[in-house]
């Protein structure tokens, strides 16, 4: 059973200013009133009953909670504390000033491949390191990799929100419907089973739009790119990638592979010779 602190979060922590929102509730910064250190709140209404639509379901939090405690990687958000109440779980996680790469992209439109090649490598790391321990994100995409700091050299990221994670059991066949569809996988759409290679599908998608600010699958509504994601439908426009290198298409297209057991793991993805050359 997860242990959780019971008493008012505000006993213990200032809550600040809203930092963003989600389908699961509000973000907020809070300052830990004894040492004054400051912290990210991520403040989740969970459900009073199975059936009602407001919330998620306490358990789906608890995982949540479980997994993240399993995971301790300079990449990867770190949680901190957790507070439950009867309608309401506080995580108390590390603060990430430097906002989404999400936003890094759009005001830089497409980035160098030496820059994409720094940001995509601590990505890997964080990925091959949450997949060595039998835990896949399934939700990975820009908007979920953060920045620590923005304005540094080289900047560091971390992946957050594992509110879709799932610890792979052996045995067990995982299968979801959930995700944003520019990212998630075939094998999502198709109702197959889902595993690590699902992650690799969507870093395939996400390396795409960091060279060419497009996404790969991206359709006039959501059910064109479903299409398009069921038919392995992409292709590399020049008119957004002739200046990129072919090492860095064949990267891409060694990750979006409709066979999830053909793709790249994230291990290989690191010694690939795009990422790390000889
Ligand atoms: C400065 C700032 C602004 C927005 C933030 C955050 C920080 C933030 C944070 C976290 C999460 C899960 C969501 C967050 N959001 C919501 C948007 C994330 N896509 C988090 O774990 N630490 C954060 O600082």
């Amino acid at each position: 059973m997860t242990a959780f602190k019971h008493q008012n979060v505000e006993d213990l922590y200032e809550l600040l200013e809203k930092l963003g929102s989600g389908h699961f509730g509000e973000v907020k910064k809070c300052r830990e009133k004894n040492t004054g250190t400051l912290y990210a709140g991520k403040f989740i209404k969970t459900r009073k009953c199975k059936g009602s639509r407001m919330g998620l379901d306490r358990e789906q939090v608890e995982r949540e909670v479980s997994i993240l405690r399993q995971l301790e990687h300079p990449s990867i958000m770190r949680l901190y504390d957790v507070f439950a109440s009867k309608a309401e779980m506080v995580l108390i996680l590390e603060l990430i000033r430097g906002g989404e790469l999400f936003d890094f992209i759009a005001e830089k439109e497409a980035l160098s491949e030496e820059d994409a090649i720094v940001f995509l490598e601590q990505i890997l790391k964080g990925v091959a390191y949450m997949h060595s321990r039998h835990i896949a994100h399934f939700d990975l995409k820009p908007e979920n990799i953060m920045l620590l700091e923005r304005d540094v050299p080289h900047p560091k990221i971390k992946i957050i929100d594992f509110g879709l994670a799932q610890k792979l059991e052996d045995g067990t066949v995982f299968k979801s419907l959930c995700g944003t569809p520019q990212y998630i996988a075939p094998e999502v759409i198709n109702y197959e089973q889902l595993g690590p290679p699902t992650d690799m599908w969507s870093i395939g998608v996400i390396t795409y739009i960091l060279l060419s600010g497009l996404s790969p699958f991206q359709g006039e509504t959501d059910a064109e790119t479903l299409t398009n994601v069921v038919a392995g439908n992409y292709e590399f426009d020049d008119r957004y990638f002739k200046e990129t290198s072919d090492m860095a298409k064949e990267f891409i297209q060694q990750l979006l592979l409709k066979d999830p057991r053909d793709r790249m793991t994230a291990v290989e993805c690191l010694i690939h010779p795009w990422i790390k050359p000889l």
